[in-house]
């Protein structure tokens, strides 16, 4: 089967997990959308993700099928994972004939590896997106089907892969910081002459990067530099009032106003963090997640290389570290300079545009290139 990219009529995207997982997915759903007016797109979700919110609320059309976790040790779970990955398997495949796609794109998690087996056997394209530094199960096998591998880091190593960047919302990769901060500065109650500091865990936040933080609250407040911590829903962190303000939200619904309103972001690293900070030209301090299989440490590497932020371990990262190295930071306004250009540098602001070149490419190619 050959066709042009003209004729892209129907395109399944599977993935699915947390804000951070979905997210890069939601941007290509967007760039195919302005593409191509017409395309109908479904996304393959798994029940109980954050999908089941985030995509419809984007306008997007949902299935969702049982999670089939791959067994990691032998247990009940594992005795049952073959019969429930068949399941997913013959779900995917009934979903990807259903609407007829012209290809499936899978971003990882639970939901692409049976997406990726329909999608082989009843040979229709397939383009991976792998937004980690050490790509998962997932793309892995996708990888060993298709050559169209597209990974968000130059450093991750997947058979065909080209680094075109993360797909990234438009609010991130078209927003102007400085046009913006005004009304940044008013929406949280900022001070608009002193620095902020973003901190934030990622999508759910992070108790460990929070609690540092909020017990450096004085000495922020005794440097002059104002703070804007959004901790994640329910790991909120009591700060006693004063000035400078130090703002505590549960979650940014906005986060282009808080880029905007930022001088620094203290964050975990996980792959939109930097990605999106790279994007906009702001400098980091990174604190890796120090679980699954190091990815975050390694997501961070190319811009803490380049010089546009910093990376400190959770084990270091303390009220010590906050009070030598971030405030610091914080107060040296020719350095931010500095490690945001080098930041910016990093940036892929495209990479929802090249992920739909790979898709027509893929549909134009058809399956006999697989
Ligand atoms: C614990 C976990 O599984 N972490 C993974 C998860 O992180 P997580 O879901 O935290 O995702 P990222 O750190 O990559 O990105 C966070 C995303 O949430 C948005 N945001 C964040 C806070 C907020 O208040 N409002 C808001 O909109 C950010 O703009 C960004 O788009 O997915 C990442 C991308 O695959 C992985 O690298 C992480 O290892």
């Amino acid at each position: 089967m050959s066709q042009s990219s003209s004729a892209l009529q129907s395109v399944l995207l599977a993935g699915g997990g947390t804000a951070g997982h979905i997210s890069p997915l939601l941007a290509t759903a967007d760039a195919l959308r302005r593409r191509h007016p017409d395309v109908r797109i479904t996304v393959l979700g798994s029940h109980g993700g954050l999908e089941e919110t985030l995509v419809p609320e984007r306008g997007y059309d949902l299935r969702l099928i049982d999670k089939a976790a791959f067994p990691r040790r032998p247990n009940a779970a594992a005795v049952r994972f073959p019969q429930k990955f068949l399941g997913a398997r013959r779900d995917a495949a009934a979903l990807v004939q259903e609407v007829a796609a012209d290809a499936v794109v899978g971003f990882g998690g639970y939901v692409s590896p049976p997406a990726f087996l329909a999608a082989r056997k009843l040979r229709v394209p397939i383009v991976v997106h792998e937004g980690n530094a050490l790509p998962g199960l997932a793309t892995k096998l996708g990888s060993r089907f298709s050559p169209y591998v597209a990974t968000a880091f130059s450093v991750t190593k997947l058979p065909h892969a080209q680094a075109i960047g993360m797909p990234l919302r438009r609010e991130i990769t078209r927003l102007d910081r400085d046009a913006l901060r005004p009304e940044a500065v008013e929406r949280f109650g900022l001070n608009p002459d002193l620095p902020t500091v973003l901190v934030t865990g990622g999508s759910s936040g992070a108790v460990r990067v929070n609690e540092p933080v909020a017990a450096s609250a004085a000495a922020f407040r005794d440097a002059g530099v104002q703070v804007l911590h959004v901790t994640g829903v329910g790991k909120e962190v009591e700060v006693p009032p004063g000035e400078p303000v130090y703002i505590v939200l549960p979650y940014a619904d906005r986060m282009d106003l808080a880029y905007a309103a930022a001088d620094l972001v203290v964050t975990r690293s996980g792959g939109n963090m930097v990605c999106e900070t790279s994007s906009v030209g702001l400098p980091a301090v990174f604190v890796p997640l120090p679980v699954g299989n190091g990815e975050q440490r390694l997501n961070a590497a190319d811009v803490v290389n380049a010089g546009g932020a910093l990376l400190v371990d959770n084990d270091d990262f303390t009220p010590d570290y906050i009070r030598s190295e971030v405030i610091p930071l914080a107060a040296d306004p020719e350095r931010l300079a500095r490690m945001a250009e080098a930041a910016r540098a990093q940036g892929h602001g495209d990479a929802d545009e090249r992920l739909v070149d790979l898709i027509e490419q893929a549909v134009s190619d058809g399956v006999s290139r697989h």
